[in-house]
């Protein structure tokens, strides 16, 4: 069987650029990778190397009218470069879902939780609004938060910067996306927080089957749950590797200088461990 057709998602030769005074200036080249059903695929490099370009051209959130966007980028076989707004609206939330690195900013502070949560369950399907509260609860549920009906009652200012995590994961995961972009999903978190986020993750990839790309400037955080690993640097993939094949044999300089400089999740003292 042929890569193309055993991976959900497939980048082929990403190459963006962005207009500028001078001309265009080459933001991300030669971009290539697969993603796989169930797979979470670590994307790091640090700030600048053109993490977030990739991500954003998945998606097709870049503007077009400053931004040149070549290549291809198929979600299960249909071509995604290029589609217009509407259909990518379609796409966006129910087949790839979008997790940011400062959950605040994802929710709008004037709407309760449930209003945000269930307005987006409808707006990608025929559910009436009790349908979709039952399922938002259920989704809670099944990723340990807790006491849903009252969270769904709560404003964003009222949760924790980690609990809001967890909720956005939870608004990611009820529509079964076949593709999660988790977007530096910890950076703006405790390590307690980091953790849990992370199992998080893994445990919607094993109950959903879901695929996630994981993008990280941390090492540490990509070896929690990476299965394979792609190394950016200046808008460029230096080396792709199983995550332990990385973490034993660097091939890149790059990759080396990543792995010397990692800090680590867990405290020798006091290992976390969460069960989800
Ligand atoms: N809209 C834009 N216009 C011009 N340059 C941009 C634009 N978006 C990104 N860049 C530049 O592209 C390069 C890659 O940026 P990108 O945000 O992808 O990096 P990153 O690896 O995600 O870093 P970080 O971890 O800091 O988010 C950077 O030099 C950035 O300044």
């Amino acid at each position: 069987m042929s890569l193309k057709k055993t991976n959900i998602l497939n980048v082929r030769g990403l190459h963006v650029e962005v207009k500028t005074n001078e001309g265009f200036s080459t933001l991300v080249q030669d971009i290539h990778f697969g993603l796989k059903k169930g797979q979470i695929l670590g994307l790091v490099g640090e700030s600048g190397s053109g993490k977030t370009v990739t991500s954003m051209s998945i998606l097709q959130l870049h503007d077009r009218r400053n931004m040149n966007i070549q290549g291809s980028i198929t979600l299960e076989g249909r071509e995604l470069n290029g589609l217009d707004n509407k259909e990518m609206r379609k796409i966006r939330g129910k087949d790839i879902a979008f997790i940011m690195q400062n959950p605040m900013n994802a929710f709008t502070p004037v709407f309760t939780i449930g209003h945000q949560f269930i307005e987006t369950i409808r707006a990608h399907t025929l559910l009436t609004r009790k349908q979709a509260k039952e399922l938002a609860t259920d989704v809670m549920q099944s990723v340990n938060l807790p006491d849903p009906h009252k969270l769904l009652k709560n404003y964003p200012f009222q949760l924790s910067g980690g609990m809001l995590q967890r909720v956005m994961i939870a608004m990611a995961a009820c529509l079964h996306p076949s593709v999660i972009i988790a977007d530096e999903p910890t950076t703006a978190l405790d390590l307690h927080n980091q953790l849990i986020v992370l199992r998080l993750l893994d445990k919607i990839r094993s109950e959903y089957g879901t695929s996630i790309l994981l993008i990280s400037h941390d090492l540490g955080v990509i070896s929690e749950v990476a299965d394979d690993v792609i190394v950016m640097q200046h808008g460029s993939i230096v080396e792709t590797a199983n995550v332990f094949d990385l973490f034993d044999h660097p091939q890149h300089e790059y990759t080396k200088k990543l792995l010397k400089t990692r800090p680590t999740l867990y405290s020798e003292k006091q290992p976390y461990t969460y069960m989800f």
